[in-house]
């Protein structure tokens, strides 16, 4: 399908979303069943949420899915943009018009959902222009205008901002999260970049999946891919002689062939993962220890000692994910959910050396009883020394990885917790 790491999710949206869709109107009817008509796809950038949206149109037969970007809906005059709503639910209306429940399924992918569907009440400017832009697409998803032969998806990475009405059932009612991927996911992934140089015979025998899969830890799909794209002109680089003029080896045919020391060198200089960090670059920001510079920072702690110990609840599944927000010039950084085989520092995304926090405030955006894991939040503050100068040295980590069900804690997030905990 050229998807990786995604069967769990699949089979899941394929039970909620599809069963209904592929019997004959006549049984749905008998049944008086409701066709899901919107799913959430929710999840970090570049974990496979696009393909997984139009790889759902595929196989459900719909017609050629109409993609739009969230805030390309939005128009500054009054009224345009719930206009832009309607026009692309006009085809299925038409359809549905004509062909009653024999009409065939338009599907209609909103990237970047949350632009249009902010929690109401919330958008800047009173204008109430996101308000009606929602009550639109609720209209025809849920409402009189409603249609049976539509399915919307939407896509965001950031869950806590969608409305709630718009998560009710009869409308985006299938949630599902998109994460990064774990080791064997990425093992699949990288299968599919390489597929075709594989079958060319382009890729050395030294090349080994697994291994490249165990070094690239919290890596998107994206990032795979860009590996893979990097490695291979690293090789190309190689059949090129610039002297005074480029020239390519007139035998870069034969010769072309993407090595592992292409993928190491690709790892080292080019791709570097938008979520986690190293072990290292934590000890680094530890290594002056925690400043509690202020109440934000004391405000982290105490928040950081309620997550821990919500996550280390009994009753709790283990993970809480925690999202930094603030303004602009601040480090904002979240921290998602990680497979829970690959507890360790590097999970946590890293505070930036150059990255200054003033205003951060922490909204917990996902249930604690939904997986295993852990909760990290990584502060930075600009530190002053006594000549006046803000020199952007560290913060705070507080990452909280702990045992849970045998989960393995690594050294080092176990002392910087204690660290924090005292
Ligand atoms: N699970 C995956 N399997 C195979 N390739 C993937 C996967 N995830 C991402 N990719 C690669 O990364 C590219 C970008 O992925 P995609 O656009 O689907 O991500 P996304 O989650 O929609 O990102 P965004 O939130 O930024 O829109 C894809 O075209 C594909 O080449």
């Amino acid at each position: 399908m050229g998807i990786g790491g995604l069967d769990k999710e699949f089979t899941a949206i394929f039970r909620r979303a599809f069963a209904s869709r592929v019997f004959p109107p006549e049984v749905v009817e008998q049944l008086g069943c409701q066709h899901v008509k919107g799913i959430l796809l929710y999840g970090p950038p570049g974990t496979g949420k696009t393909l997984m949206a139009r790889q759902i149109g595929q196989m459900l037969n719909a017609r050629e899915p109409k993609i739009v970007n969230g805030p390309q809906v939005l128009d500054k005059y009054v009224g345009e943009s719930e206009a832009n709503v309607r026009r692309l639910f006009a085809d299925a209306e038409e359809e549905e018009k004509r062909a009653g429940p024999n009409s065939g399924l338009h599907i209609i992918i909103f990237d970047e959902i949350d632009a249009i569907c902010k929690a109401r009440g919330t958008a800047g400017g009173n204008t109430g222009v996101h308000d009606t832009v929602v009550n639109q697409l609720l209209s025809k998803m849920d409402g009189v205008e409603r249609l049976n032969n539509i399915l919307v998806i939407g896509m965001t990475n950031r869950r806590d901002m969608i409305d709630e009405a718009l998560l009710r059932p009869g409308r985006l009612e299938l949630q599902m999260e998109i994460s990064l991927p774990n080791e064997d996911g990425r093992v699949q992934i990288l299968q599919i970049h390489t597929a075709k140089m594989r079958s060319y015979k382009k890729l050395a025998d030294d090349v080994n999946l697994k291994e490249l899969a165990a070094l690239t830890k919290n890596f998107s799909g994206a990032e795979l891919e860009g590996l893979v794209r990097a490695a291979q002109s690293c090789a190309m680089n190689r059949l090129i002689k610039a002297t005074n003029k480029v020239e390519v080896d007139p035998q870069a045919l034969e010769k072309l062939c993407i090595t592992r020391a292409d993928f190491l060198h690709a790892l080292e200089t080019d791709i570097k993962p938008a979520f986690g960090s190293s072990d290292e670059s934590l000890e680094h920001f530890l290594s002056r220890g925690i400043l509690n510079w202020g109440t934000p920072v004391q405000e982290c702690l105490e928040a950081g000692r309620i997550f821990i110990q919500q996550s280390k609840d009994t009753e709790s599944s283990g993970l809480v994910s925690v999202l930094l927000e603030g303004k602009i010039a601040i480090m904002k950084m979240k921290v998602d959910k990680v497979p829970t085989d690959e507890l360790s520092l590097s999970n946590f995304a890293a505070a930036n050396k150059d990255d200054f926090v003033e205003d951060t405030k922490y909204v917990l955006y996902s249930n604690p009883s939904e997986c295993r894991g852990k909760l990290a939040a990584l502060i930075k503050s600009p530190v002053t020394n006594t000549m006046g100068e803000t020199n952007g040295t560290l913060i705070i980590a507080l990452p909280a990885t702990w045992s849970i069900s045998g989960a393995q804690v690594s050294v080092g997030s176990s002392q910087a917790v204690e660290y924090i905990l005292e």
